[in-house]
């Protein structure tokens, strides 16, 4: 409690002053104003993260919070829940899709057990067990309030050792069958908006098992009925240990002043929660693409964000990260290396902005 509650205090916005240098310098580039579109947003934001116009990023990693959801024996996904404990362990063979993404854009993995059900027995994942697996959601609360900051705090914790090993931006990702469905009652308690706008097909799913999923996400938000102004109250009811890890590592980067890129529905589900508890936690996040699933992008609206790609992927395990980390490291190349309006001899008086606004530079 202590861990979350110092968090939650000392997280503060960018620095405005850092990224107003950074636009200045982006302005006196050799180039139309705007020109390099989101790439430029991409470098301002860094720059406000770092308080420095000038960044390079040192080492990258992508933290995977693994556990298992009770609801899926209401037959809310296609996937068996043991594929959880399988794929948890198969991040630590280098086989799954987030290893390939990440080894090919040299990004390092963290993985962590945060409530998986069968107990994990393997050095290379980090034990963060709060329980085994959730409670169905259907029946009552996924976790009590203690757990579920305990899986938060469990988050922090990982990201400020990272920090201090010298990682310079972070991604987060997740393993838990049956999380697209407390993702969408996260989002729907959240947002007020219905299930059947939040809620999406997981990993697929049959027409009449989806007809069942959007009943078992109402039903869960019709027994619990999480508070929407209490987000640990909204975690704990109908949430999942993933999530809230997720969260905690949201939290944990804003307070340690480190990028952090939100992959798939998971955890923009995550990002929405560490958003409604501190809304500062904007200003240190960079969404990779929009996910496949419905909810992605009420998600990406509440909190203002948009996301860099659009490539239909719904794989989670943090696979957008390393595909944003290359769009982040180009952004970063691109405003410490390109010469200037002066270096080019280019006289600059008849600059105007895409509004039509003049530039003085
Ligand atoms: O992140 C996403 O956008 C995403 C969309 C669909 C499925 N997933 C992954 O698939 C699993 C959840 O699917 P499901 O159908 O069991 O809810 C979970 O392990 C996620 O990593 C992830
Ligand atoms: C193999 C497999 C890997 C996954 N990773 C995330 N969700 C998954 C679902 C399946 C089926």
């Amino acid at each position: 409690m202590k861990l979350f509650e110092e968090t939650l205090r000392e997280i503060y916005p960018g620095d405005k002053d850092a990224e107003k240098k950074a636009w200045d310098r982006l302005n006196g580039l050799t180039k139309p104003i705007g020109s390099l579109g989101e790439l430029e947003d991409i470098a301002a934001k860094f720059a406000g993260i770092t308080g420095k116009v000038f960044n390079e990023i040192e080492k990258k990693n992508i933290v995977i919070m693994c556990g298992d959801n009770g609801v899926v024996e209401e037959g809310v996904s296609s996937c068996p829940q043991d594929l959880t404990y399988i794929v948890t362990n198969n991040f630590t063979r280098g086989i799954t899709g987030v290893n390939v993404l990440a080894k090919f854009y040299k990004s390092d993995i963290t993985v962590v057990d945060v409530g998986v059900k069968k107990k994990i027995d393997n050095p290379k994942v980090i034990d963060k067990r709060v329980m085994e697996g959730t409670n169905n959601i259907v029946k009552g609360p996924a976790m009590t309030r203690e757990q579920c900051i305990e899986a938060i705090e469990a988050g922090i914790d990982i990201v400020e050792k990272l920090v201090k090993s010298g990682y310079s931006i972070l991604g987060t990702g997740e393993m838990g069958i049956g999380n697209t469905t407390t993702s969408a009652a996260i989002i729907s308690a959240i947002t007020g908006l219905s299930v059947e706008k939040t809620v999406g097909k997981g990993s697929a799913l049959t027409a009449e098992a989806f007809e069942n999923k959007k009943k078992v996400i109402q039903k869960a938000l019709d027994v619990n009925k999480p508070n929407e102004e209490d987000i640990i109250d909204v975690i704990s009811k109908v949430g999942g240990l993933d999530i809230a890890g997720l969260c905690g590592a949201f939290l944990g980067a804003a307070r340690y002043k480190v990028p952090i890129v939100i992959d798939g529905i998971i955890a923009s589900a995550a990002a929405l929660c560490a958003y409604k508890l501190n809304k500062n936690v904007k200003d240190y996040m960079f969404p990779s693409h929009l996910s496949a699933e419905p909810g992605a992008i009420y998600v990406m609206k509440e909190i203002g964000l948009t996301p860099m790609l659009n490539l239909r992927m719904r794989l989670g395990e943090g696979s957008g990260c390393p595909l944003a980390f290359s769009i982040i490291e180009s952004a970063l190349y691109t405003i410490n290396n390109m010469g200037t309006f002066d270096d080019a001899n280019i006289v600059t008086d008849y600059l105007i902005d895409y509004e039509g606004n003049k530039v003085i530079n």
